[in-house]
């Protein structure tokens, strides 16, 4: 159990794209978790909608089978399970046409003041157009809350397109956009670690840090999404979202407030301070691979362009699985101090971690060799799974005969410590948005900030007839991205 549970007020919860895999794996266990906790109750609805014919009977089987298989049989039960099913009904609607809106606005008057949550699960193609329509119907009233999946856009451009799209009849105060890892506990306590404990605000700065890495590592490849994956890619699918907000918690300077626009302030300076990749740079500052067939935990695995074709791709793709990247922030703060970024599919180890490395003593009393090893200090901070921090230290060997240096750390489990299952991240976020706090959703100008930045790599690899490295599935990507790294004689933390 999750402790301290705040109800919230009762809601419609309108699902766009309500029979596709996010909903069905993640939004409908969240929403279910928050019910069965008591964080809301029966005076609450979910209507799910997407253009499949169906009845609600028939949603319902499908929402209990991605509940059994979502959600562990110990934090479920079968009456919860049941009286969750019963708020949930079904609209075959078109987000792109006229079908199905009238059943669907019938259903929304029925509870006319309730909040009103529109969350658009689909294709970010359909964003503009359904809120086009919910505005042309007037769903729309200072009580709705509109939520946007990411990536939001393809690139900056269509970004701007559709943030003008959905502004044009939805206020920005009233736009979610959603990036679920601000939403992991692990992510958010990273705005605790900073700012709740001066020993390390104080030493977060270029005089100590000598750099820091950010590794989001995956075992699955591209699971059943290849039709999506293929047209994004580990730029757009992580880092233009999930890694540059962890890069921003962890930059930013400390904001006045918890308030959202405070806090979101923050992010974005660090974001324009990030230093933009030349075209002539890009090869030198980054790298990017695609996994071909190898073993990940001993399980051989086919190669991208193998799982591509058994979901009917066609041969050739050059969008990468991997990418790592020297990044630099370049403010007062962080002058000189790399941010190594890395993700991928087909790593050897499912780990989302951050590494901050401090540096080396001006002078060492323990030269390397005469008393055993010497290693850096290390805050690592672990986000998944076994999450957790592990300061790095020196100790003392103990015993008699001469003074021995030995790496140790001071670990803490978070599941150690706090003894409670760790909501998933979007079970925090879906609530709230009904309460209306903004604070972990992007704003406009962050989103569009974080694609400005990303496009020169997209422009360069666009104009490049180069194909992203092969990376055997289960190695750290391709030999290049050690390189990357070992270049500045520092290396990746594994
Ligand atoms: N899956 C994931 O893990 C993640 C997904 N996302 C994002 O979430 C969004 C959804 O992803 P995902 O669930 O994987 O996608 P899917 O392809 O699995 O589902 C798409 C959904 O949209 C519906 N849909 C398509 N066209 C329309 C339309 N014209 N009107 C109404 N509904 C429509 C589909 O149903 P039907 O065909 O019946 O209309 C289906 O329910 C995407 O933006 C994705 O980038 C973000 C993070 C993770
Ligand atoms: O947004 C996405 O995130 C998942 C990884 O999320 P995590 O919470 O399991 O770390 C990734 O698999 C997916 O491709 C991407 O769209």
């Amino acid at each position: 159990m999750v402790s301290r549970i705040l109800p919230v007020q009762p809601f419609d919860y309108v699902v766009f794209g309500a029979t596709g895999d996010l909903t069905m794996r993640k939004l409908l266990p969240a929403l279910y978790s928050r019910f069965r906790d008591g964080q809301f109750g029966t005076d609450s609805r979910v209507i799910a909608a997407a253009r499949s014919e169906m009845d609600t009977a028939e949603y319902r089987e499908r929402a209990e089978a991605a509940l059994r298989a979502h959600i562990p049989g110990h934090d479920r039960t079968d009456q919860s399970v049941a009286a969750f099913l019963a708020l949930l009904s079904y609209a075959a609607v078109d987000g792109a046409g006229e079908d199905g809106w009238a059943a669907l606005l019938a259903t929304l008057a029925e509870r006319e003041g309730q909040v009103r949550v529109f969350y658009l699960a689909t294709a970010p193609a359909l964003y503009g157009s359904i809120c086009e329509r919910l505005a042309a119907h007037g769903a729309i009233d200072g009580r709705s809350r509109v939520v946007l999946e990411k990536p939001l856009g393809h690139d900056l451009a269509s970004a701007r397109a559709i943030n003008t799209a959905v502004g044009a009849v939805v206020p920005e105060a009233q736009i979610f956009r959603i990036d679920h890892y601000l939403g992991k506990e692990t992510v958010q306590n990273l705005l605790a670690l900073r700012f709740a404990n001066p020993i390390f605000e104080r030493l977060w700065n270029a005089d100590v840090i000598d750099h820091v890495q950010i590794t989001v590592a995956e075992t699955v490849g591209v699971e059943q999404r290849a039709g999506y994956y293929d047209t994004s890619g580990a730029l757009r699918d992580m880092v233009q979202n999930h890694i540059l907000q962890l890069l921003c918690l962890l930059a930013m300077e400390p904001p006045a407030s918890l308030d959202a626009d405070a806090v979101r302030d923050e992010k974005l300076k660090v974001l324009r301070a990030l230093r933009r990749i030349r075209p002539g740079e890009v090869a030198a500052q980054s790298v990017r691979g695609q996994y071909v067939a190898g073993a990940v935990g001993s399980q051989p695995v086919p190669g991208y362009l193998t799982e591509l074709a058994a979901q009917g791709g066609s041969g050739g793709s050059t969008t990468e699985t991997f990418f790592a990247m020297r990044a630099q922030v370049d403010s007062f703060r962080w002058a000189g101090v790399p941010f190594y970024l890395r993700t991928g599919k087909r790593l050897p180890r499912k780990v989302s971690e951050i590494v901050v490395q401090f540096r080396t003593p001006p002078f060492s009393l323990f030269p390397a060799g005469a008393h055993g090893p010497s290693e850096p200090n290390r805050l690592l901070i672990r986000l998944q799974p076994q999450e957790g921090m592990r300061l790095e230290m020196m100790t003392k060997d103990p015993g008699p005969g001469g003074l021995r240096l030995r790496p140790t750390g001071l670990d803490i489990s978070f599941e150690e410590t706090f003894g409670q299952r760790f909501p998933d991240a979007y079970e925090r976020l879906l609530m709230d948005v009904v309460r209306g706090n903004q604070t972990l959703f992007m704003r406009r100008d962050e989103v569009e900030a974080a694609w400005d930045w990303v496009q020169p790599l997209l422009d360069s690899w666009a104009d490049s007839a180069e194909p992203p490295r092969p990376y055997a599935a289960g190695a750290w990507g391709p030999t290049a991205a050690i390189a990357l790294i070992e270049r500045d004689g520092r290396t990746w933390y594994e």
